[in-house]
């Protein structure tokens, strides 16, 4: 299918993009107006595939959130109560203006380094991808099918979490392992949350008033998943996940950098299957493993009251954190910027304040009154006498594929 057999659905006038967010339990979700960057509506479904307790929340342009409780069985029930919240306020799949639908996709392999308009090659493609990313493809495909059921003429763009990091250059991308074996089994690291890294990066130059291509930034992309990355002039040069969403970082329910032997180990003593190991280090581990809780904010609640195993878990997350911030430093040479962001980044003061104590070796000191603050748009919370600039600045996933999708269809229709 070429572009133009495509696009006449949203004609040349239409200027709003739907962006579906497909995670493995949720569907995040915005319209946005990109001829003049409005949100027009937005939300959250959640809890899909786990029983009891489904509800989705959306909010209508500036107007109050609506809450329903659902059952969603599987993504295909929670994308049909997205669409139906959108027509009920006269924004649905088939009111006019829209342009495309932009969804994330997780993974995109070696194949895909570019947002891309979806056709039946490139849904195939996707979903051979996923071995690599089974928690996320097979959403993502989901979103895509859904709504190219219920629009099938409008132009459909995968922007990929992998794009980003394509630019990691081989020493960083490379496991050292049997090079053959490594590449039969597409072997290396892909890096994800790209689009993340992509515009917080730029965003943290925007802060500085300056050229991305002039300054060099740590970003610590701090959510439920977590990964880091270092960005030279604009470009990415290593970023903390590897072959999969595991690898790095402490996160909620995932282990981050484990010796690969305790795989081993687990199989052979303790008797664990693959498949129960694989549920292990993903969605038991992490943060949740280390003290039964994966919400940051109980966490530091818990610790502050004196809670043994809440202090562990933080002081092992902060000191992962830790480690990558020097190893980037040392990767970078020179550091201009280290941006926090996403739900932890954003919001714990405690975990941006832990991070970062005594690296004023490194050039990086905090202001305690400036990282206080609350949240509020991008901001700097550095010391004046810091030569790295400290910042917070919040991520926009959904607006950056909006951005991406406009501009793909945009270029096809010429
Ligand atoms: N005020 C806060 N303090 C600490 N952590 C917070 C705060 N608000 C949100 N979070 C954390 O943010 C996480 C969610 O971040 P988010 O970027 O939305 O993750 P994801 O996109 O992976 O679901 C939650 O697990 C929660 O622990
Ligand atoms: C790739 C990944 O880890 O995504 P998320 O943080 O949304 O789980
Ligand atoms: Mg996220």
């Amino acid at each position: 299918m070429t572009p133009d057999a495509v696009t006449p659905g949203g004609g040349r006038g239409a200027t709003r993009v739907l962006v579906l967010n497909c995670g493995s339990s949720s569907v995040k979700y915005r319209l946005v107006d990109m001829a003049d960057g409005r949100r027009l509506a937005g939300g959250l479904a959640e809890r899909i595939g786990e029983g009891d307790g489904g509800r989705i929340v959306h909010t209508s342009g500036s107007g109050k959130p609506r809450e329903q409780s659902h059952l969603f069985p599987d993504h295909a029930a929670a994308l049909k109560a997205v669409a139906e919240e959108l027509r009920a306020d006269g924004l649905g799949l088939d009111a006019p203006g829209l342009a495309a639908v932009g969804h994330r996709v997780v993974h995109g392999g070696t194949r895909f380094t570019a947002p891309t308009l979806v056709t039946d090659e490139v849904l195939d493609e996707v979903r051979a991808l996923t071995p690599l990313a089974p928690l996320h493809n097979p959403a993502n495909v989901t979103g895509i099918e859904v709504a190219r059921s219920l629009r099938p003429d409008l132009p459909q763009v995968a922007v990929f979490d992998t794009a980003f990091h394509a630019t990691l250059p081989e020493h960083a991308a490379r496991y050292a392992l049997d090079r053959a074996v490594a590449d039969r089994y597409s072997v290396r690291r892909y890096g994800f949350h790209g689009t993340s890294h992509q515009y917080v990066s730029r965003s943290t130059a925007a802060l500085l008033g300056r050229d991305p291509a002039e300054v060099n930034v740590i970003v610590l992309h701090l959510g439920n998943g977590a990964s880091a990355s270092a960005v030279a002039g604009g470009v990415c040069v290593e970023t903390s996940m590897g072959m999969t969403p595991l690898e790095g970082l402490v996160m909620g329910t995932r282990s981050g950098d484990i010796d690969p032997a305790v795989v081993f180990h687990l199989h052979r003593v303790g008797g664990l299957s693959v498949d129960a190991l694989d549920e292990l280090l993903n969605r038991r581990s992490g943060l949740l493993g280390l003290c039964g809780e994966n919400d940051m904010r109980e966490i530091v609640r818990r610790r502050e009251q004196g809670d043994a195993e809440a202090g562990t878990a933080f002081d092992v997350y902060i000191h992962r954190l830790r480690k990558y911030i020097g190893a980037y430093c040392a990767v970078l040479g020179r550091v201009d910027a280290l941006a926090f962001t996403a739900g932890v980044g954003e919001n714990s003061a405690p975990v941006r304040s832990a991070a970062t104590a005594g690296l004023e070796g490194l050039g990086i000191a905090v202001d305690p009154a400036r990282n206080a603050l609350p949240p509020q748009g991008p901001r700097l919370i550095s010391a004046d006498h810091s030569r790295v600039a400290v910042a917070v600045v919040p991520t926009d996933e959904e607006f950056e594929i909006a951005r991406q999708t406009f501009a793909l269809v945009h270029r096809s229709r010429g």
